[in-house]
């Protein structure tokens, strides 16, 4: 019998695209406003409801997918079950992308970058860092490069988050091997958390629309921050 209700992915290695939900509770604004809760969900059967304001005869509409979150459950629980499977397939060589989407305000950055406290809430970008390390210090016989870049498209445009311009507008180009990349993206070698958690901040505070604009505009902003991890295999244990 399955040990939780994630189990069925690992039967399912086939399946290498998992969508996931997750539901935040009511902020101030909406509170203020006596707004009602619309989303429900049976966390059990991944199934999410959404009913009509004003229709209480009418049915919820439902939608099922790999994973759904409500307003109780964090970022942790999330990780654990979500990002810590590929992040492991990431330390033994694979290509791995979390994505998350959704309107302004629904509470991307904090699953993603996080918040200190509560601990449970911390985001899955630094959660990733310390699994990769973690992996890095247990493995024998193994050395890693590991590498970061940070970047953000607003407007079509993109800026290198932690280049020395960061005003500057980068160019998208074409390998014939390396497919898709962005000419002239500066990467930065990571030797720890500590690291990875400072370009983290450093790249945040250099989105220009993250703190400025916090309404629909931010929407228009994305920002991608990638690690490359180069395993080499020495032989010594
Ligand atoms: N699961 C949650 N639990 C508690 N608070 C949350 C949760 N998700 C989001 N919030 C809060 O909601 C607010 C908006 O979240 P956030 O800034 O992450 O949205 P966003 O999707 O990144 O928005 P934007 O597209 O405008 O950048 C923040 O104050 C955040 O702390």
């Amino acid at each position: 019998s399955p040990k939780n209700r994630f189990d069925h992915f690992s039967q399912k290695p086939s399946e290498c695209v998992k969508v996931v939900v997750r539901c935040r509770p009511l902020n101030e604004r909406e509170k203020a406003l006596s707004s009602k809760m619309v989303v429900s969900m049976d966390v059990q059967r991944c199934q999410c409801f959404i009913k009509k304001p004003g229709a209480a005869d009418e049915p919820p509409k439902q939608f099922t997918f790999d994973g759904t979150y409500f307003i109780d459950q964090t970022t942790e629980q999330l990780y654990n079950e979500i990002a810590y499977p590929l992040i492991e397939g990431v330390t033994e060589g694979y290509n791995g992308t979390i994505f998350a989407y959704g309107q302004t305000g629904s509470g991307k950055s904090f699953t993603m970058q996080g918040v200190s406290e509560p601990a449970a809430q911390r985001g899955v970008i630094p959660r990733a860092f310390e699994h990769i390390f973690e992996s890095i210090q247990c493995a024998e016989g193994t050395k890693f490069l590991v590498r970061g870049s940070y970047l953000e498209i607003y407007n079509e445009d993109i800026r290198d988050l932690l280049g020395s311009d960061t005003k500057q507008r980068l160019e998208l180009k074409e390998h014939p091997e390396r497919g898709v990349y962005v000419r002239d993206l500066t990467t930065h070698t990571l030797h720890s958390v500590g690291e990875c958690e400072r370009i983290m901040e450093q790249g945040w505070r250099n989105r220009a629309v993250g703190c400025t604009l916090m309404n629909k505009d931010s929407s228009r902003s994305h920002s991608i921050f990638t690690i490359h991890l180069e395993i080499c295999n020495t032989g010594k244990h």
